[in-house]
């Protein structure tokens, strides 16, 4: 019989996975599949277990829960060197990722979605020594993500980080970097910067064309703005990315190696968890490298 190993995070978003784990393991069970379920017992605990569903051939994982709990379950597959599928089941409170994967939305909905056989293979990002699926960024704005409590954040979801974002604004900090990609190099002072592979980050910016295996990363520099008036259009163009932007505060680009480098430690968010301070960010698309359980509709191989 196939074995399908159910990981889920009780502390993501409103829990609301607790009232609903009846229905996810019957539908894993009519799908023919053998359910072992395990609610994770601590940080890194999804990655841990996720290794071990590997080395141990299940034939899925299953996650439950919020960005933060797909990016530890990633860690665990990238970890074990095997390329066993993982369903995904947001439950958490701003799912930026799941989004980007067109996911359906509610809980019994995504768990029946991932049981029907399509296969998408994913690029996965690395930074330094750690995995992300969506977003690597540092700066403004996006230390909101994992700055902001927990509690908050459940009770709150998106307008937590909204609100946290603007008290923040007039406490913006500027980072002199060089940004090396292509060939290519940019030295100035940035107050925001972000590496994505996801339709929308925080649950507040929005990006459009963009592909989830094309090799390649949408990258989003934000320089420092010289008055209030700057700082406004700044934000409103961040919110709303309709397509490429290359004005005079903000840089877009595609790459799929990208380097930056600071004299002092600049903090970095990764998936919305911490990512440390550091002064050298290597960062590199590690093309279609983790399955995903999606659909019927799987992406063509090699593309
Ligand atoms: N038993 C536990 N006790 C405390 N923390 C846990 C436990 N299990 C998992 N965690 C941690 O909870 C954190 C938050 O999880 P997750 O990101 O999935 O939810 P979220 O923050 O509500 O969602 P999102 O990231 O989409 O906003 C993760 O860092 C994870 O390691």
């Amino acid at each position: 019989m196939k074995r399908i190993y159910f990981i889920y995070n009780l502390k993501s978003g409103k829990g609301t996975i607790r009232s609903k784990l009846g229905d996810v393991i019957d539908l894993c069970t009519k799908a023919g599949y053998e359910v072992t379920a395990r609610s994770t017992q601590s940080r890194m605990d999804a990655c841990t277990v996720a290794e071990y569903a590997c080395l141990q051939n299940y034939d899925m994982i299953a996650c439950s829960g919020g960005d933060g709990t797909l990016n530890e379950v990633v860690h665990g597959v990238m970890n074990s060197g095997m390329s066993v599928p993982i369903g995904y089941i947001p439950s958490g409170s701003t799912n930026d990722f799941s989004r980007g994967l067109g996911i359906p939305r509610g809980i019994v909905n995504a768990a029946g979605w991932m049981l029907q056989g399509g296969r998408y293979v994913c690029d996965v990002g690395q930074f330094n020594d750690k995995y992300f699926m969506y977003v690597a960024a540092f700066g403004a704005l996006v230390s909101v993500t994992y700055e902001t409590p927990q509690q908050t954040k459940n009770v709150l979801g998106h307008a937590a980080y909204i609100l946290n974002g603007i008290t923040r604004l007039n406490t913006i900090r500027s980072y002199h970097m060089r940004v090396e990609y292509d060939g290519k190099c940019i030295e100035d002072d940035f107050i925001f910067g972000m590496v994505t592979n996801s339709a929308s980050v925080a649950g507040m910016i929005s990006l459009e064309n963009f592909l989830l295996d094309d090799g390649v990363y949408e990258v989003t520099l934000v320089k420092t703005p010289r008055n209030p008036l700057d700082l406004h259009k700044i934000v409103n163009s961040l919110l709303n990315i309709k397509e490429d932007l290359d004005t005079r505060q903000i840089k877009c680009f595609r790459a799929s190696r990208i380097r930056f480098t600071s004299a002092e430690p600049v903090p970095w968010t990764v998936d919305g968890e911490c990512g440390g301070d550091v002064t050298q960010a290597e960062v590199i698309n590690l093309k279609r490298a983790v399955t995903f359980a999606v659909g019927q509709q799987s992406n063509p191989e090699g593309t």
